[in-house]
């Protein structure tokens, strides 16, 4: 059994089916993430896991108990917020210590774990301070404290870095990525962003609307989707009609992935090859990415891709330009829904 198993958990609010049969395990150690688009029901099945929500049916075992119907107080699980929810009245001491103090833990003691918490996210210099005198960034590193402290068995994340701008946001997932693999803790964290469920992840579930569509590695999912929703969400997949690429007319529903990175993109036409598909079309907008430079093509006059280079082949090209495509066929994913 994995530490952590959600079996056939459903949910629902007010008639609306929110989670729709979701199993999925954790191992120990592990950091998983839930990502998905807004409303698919990530957050609900956090708040099932740490015990603020009940489950309509299913179960919810960690290591090795049923705790499906344990209250959250006795689960042995923190939840970080996307808010930072610590007590505007309180220095950062009380604040980090409230949860021993109310469990009535010794002073000493109080003393010691708060100085051991401080110094793994690196504030031990600001115990006097008050949430209001410290940065967004400085604040989520202090609710962070604030769940590790009571060392539980499991760390929850709930969008912890949504509200915070996006240079500091990169500084704290590696912080939060290097805290993970020092206490070696396991941490289930929710996001939309697929760029931060990739570069936080061990293993992430990707919901729709409230069904667990894809499990594996990041890199997996990156390069492996398995449905229209996945390619989508994930990497900014073309999706192609399989008439376009077969060359055979074929009218099917069946469609085909294909990352911008991969495209390759000519004036010439290419030499044919086996080993390629070839797509030809009108350049009909650029888009500057920093380092990297997407082209979109109109292919057939109604179909668009997108193709990445970076940005300095980018230049020789324009808008209005006639163009062929080749794409390696070992890149093209073939989508099972
Ligand atoms: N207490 C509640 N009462 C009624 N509906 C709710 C409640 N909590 C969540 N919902 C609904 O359940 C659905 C899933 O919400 P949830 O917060 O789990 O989604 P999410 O994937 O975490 O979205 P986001 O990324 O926007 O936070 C939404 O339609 C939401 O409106």
């Amino acid at each position: 059994m994995s530490y952590i198993e959600l079996k056939n958990i459903e949910k629902s609010f007010e008639n609306k089916e929110v989670l729709k049969d979701v199993s999925l395990s954790i191992e120990k150690g592990e950091f998983v993430t839930f990502l998905g688009s807004s409303g698919c029901g990530k957050t609900t099945l956090l708040r099932c896991l740490v015990g603020l929500e009940n489950v309509d049916s299913g179960s919810i075992y960690l290591d090795g108990q049923d705790i499906t119907h344990v209250s959250a107080q006795m689960r042995g699980v923190s939840m970080i917020f996307q808010q930072y929810c610590l007590f505007p009245t309180m220095n950062l001491f009380d604040n980090v210590s409230f949860g021993l103090r109310m469990k009535k833990i010794p002073r000493k003691e109080i003393e010691e774990r708060v100085n051991d918490v401080m110094t793994i996210v690196d504030m031990q210099d600001h115990l006097d301070k008050y949430p209001y005198q410290l940065s967004g960034g400085e604040q989520q590193r202090a609710a962070l404290a604030r769940g590790l402290i009571m060392n539980p068995k499991v760390l929850l994340l709930d969008e912890p870095f949504s509200a915070i701008d996006a240079k500091l946001r990169k500084e704290l997932q590696l912080y939060l990525k290097k805290i993970h693999r020092k206490l070696n803790m396991t941490s289930v964290f929710v996001t939309h962003d697929q760029e931060e469920a990739m570069r936080m992840s061990d293993t992430i579930h990707l919901f729709h609307d409230g069904v667990l569509e894809q499990t594996g590695k990041p890199n997996d999912i990156y390069l492996h989707p398995n449905s229209v929703y996945a390619a989508g969400f994930i990497g900014s997949y073309n999706l192609i009609p399989e008439e376009l690429l077969s060359k055979t007319n074929k009218k099917t529903c069946r469609r085909y992935a294909i990352r911008p990175e991969v495209i390759e993109m000519s004036k010439k036409v290419y030499v044919q090859s086996d080993e390629y598909e070839y797509l030809e079309g009108i350049i009909t907008n650029q888009i500057a990415q920093g380092s990297v430079a997407r082209t979109v093509i109109t292919i057939n006059s109604n179909i668009e891709i997108s193709a990445d280079s970076i940005s300095q082949e980018n230049f020789s090209y324009q808008i209005g330009e006639y163009v062929y495509l080749r794409v390696p066929k070992k890149d093209i994913v073939k989508l099972s829904r």
